[in-house]
């Protein structure tokens, strides 16, 4: 083959459907052959998306050929797109979440291999996450997003306990009492003193140990590396609980602007944590796409979710109009990783929220 063929044919980047197929807490696997492209590696059940053939086709039809599974009228949710250069190839991952129902798994459970005889293998997701099946490199997002759970809980602001003598004891003490076990919790106070904010959001880790905690990149108005001096003190950035780091929609914005001047709000990201950042149009969605790419492209923790808000009407921004389901739903299929639905929502709406393109749902008091 010429030099110059070879080179295109290197970065003609190939769109793969990839189906995370599961039960409850079941997972398939399929093992790749050692002669493919990353063999002797699990993966996904998926495969290249032909020309003229959507993602969800794709998917299947690839599901079908590989398992005999016909998912046509499973409920598929997309969990994001993972570009990803391994040298040899760059893929294109189009990754979605595909939930059977119990009849399809009882059909399946035991079929060791696939149609095309590769081996098959039901995972628990608790092994799966902690990486005791190895998968192809662009896999290690994917598990990340995984991580999300079904509700996010957010605290109040410490403004809703103005009222008390003592606010921030006021705060700590509800939320201590109140948060569910293992909660994932985006911890926030949203006030001005950063040494309160960082104390409070201690104290509440260490009430709390069992809690999965989503820290604010800035809370109340300081800059982001006066609160990343405080708030990534020893203790809490190594605090195993730390589940990621939230980025606001103008914190979002801002960095996105720093990409081409000053750098001072690229650096305040953290580097070794994951991400989760709030959206609210199309232009910030596609600004986490643009920060995601970059997160990949460093190898470093991923945006493993973003805040869609708001979805419905809410007591807290009674001025702002909600987004309504449809225009969420258009949002969600922007978005290169999943979406969270965020605004008037309560745990129980989780299906619905699947419904139209979501993965989690967020809120502060029907979540706690
Ligand atoms: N199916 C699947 N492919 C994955 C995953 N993760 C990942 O990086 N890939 C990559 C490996 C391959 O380069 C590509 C999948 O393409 P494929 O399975 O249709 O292609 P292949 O090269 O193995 O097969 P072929 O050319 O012989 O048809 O995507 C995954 O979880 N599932």
């Amino acid at each position: 083959m010429p030099a110059s063929t070879k080179a295109n044919a290197s970065t003609k980047v190939v769109n793969v459907a990839v189906a995370v197929i599961y039960y409850k807490n079941c997972y398939l696997l399929g093992f790749r052959h050692a002669a493919q492209h990353q063999g002797n590696l699990y993966e996904f059940v998926g495969g290249k998306i032909e020309a003229q053939e959507g993602a969800e086709r794709a998917l299947i039809r690839e599901v079908a050929e590989e398992t005999g599974i016909n998912v046509d009228d499973n409920l598929m949710v997309k969990l994001g797109r993972i570009h990803h250069d391994y040298g040899d190839k760059q893929v294109s991952l189009q990754v979605y979440q595909v939930e059977l129902i119990a009849e399809q798994y009882e059909q399946h459970k035991l079929a060791e291999y696939g149609l095309e005889g590769q081996a098959l293998k039901w995972v628990d997701k608790r092994a799966l996450l902690a990486g005791e099946y190895p998968l192809p490199a662009a896999n290690r997002t994917i598990l990340q997003w995984l991580q999300l759970p079904p509700a996010i809980a957010i605290t109040y602001p410490l403004a809703h306990f103005g009222g008390h003598t003592d606010p921030a004891a006021a705060w700590l003490a509800y939320h201590q009492q109140h948060l569910l076990p293992s909660a994932w919790v985006y911890v926030r106070l949203k006030d001005a003193s950063v040494s309160r904010a960082d104390r409070t959001i201690t104290q509440l880790m260490q009430q709390r140990p069992d809690i999965q905690v989503i820290l604010p990149l800035t809370d109340g108005s300081l800059s982001s590396a006066e609160i990343r001096d405080t708030l990534t003190s020893q203790a809490l950035m190594t605090h195993p609980s730390i589940s990621a780091y939230h980025l606001t929609h103008t914190e979002l914005l801002h960095w996105q602007h720093s990409q081409y001047g000053q750098t001072a709000a690229a650096d305040s990201i953290p580097a070794g944590q994951p991400l989760i950042v709030s959206c609210h149009n199309a232009e910030s969605i596609a600004a986490a796409n643009q920060l995601a790419r970059m997160r990949i492209q460093q190898q470093l923790p991923p945006v493993i979710g973003i805040f869609v808000s708001p979805v419905l009407s809410t007591q807290t921004h009674p001025d702002t109009a909600p987004l309504g389901w449809q225009a969420w739903s258009a949002l969600t299929k922007l978005a290169d990783m999943p979406v969270i639905g965020l605004g008037g929502l309560s745990p129980s709406m989780i299906d619905k929220a699947k419904q139209y393109g979501g993965v989690s749902v967020a809120g502060i008091r029907q979540f706690l």
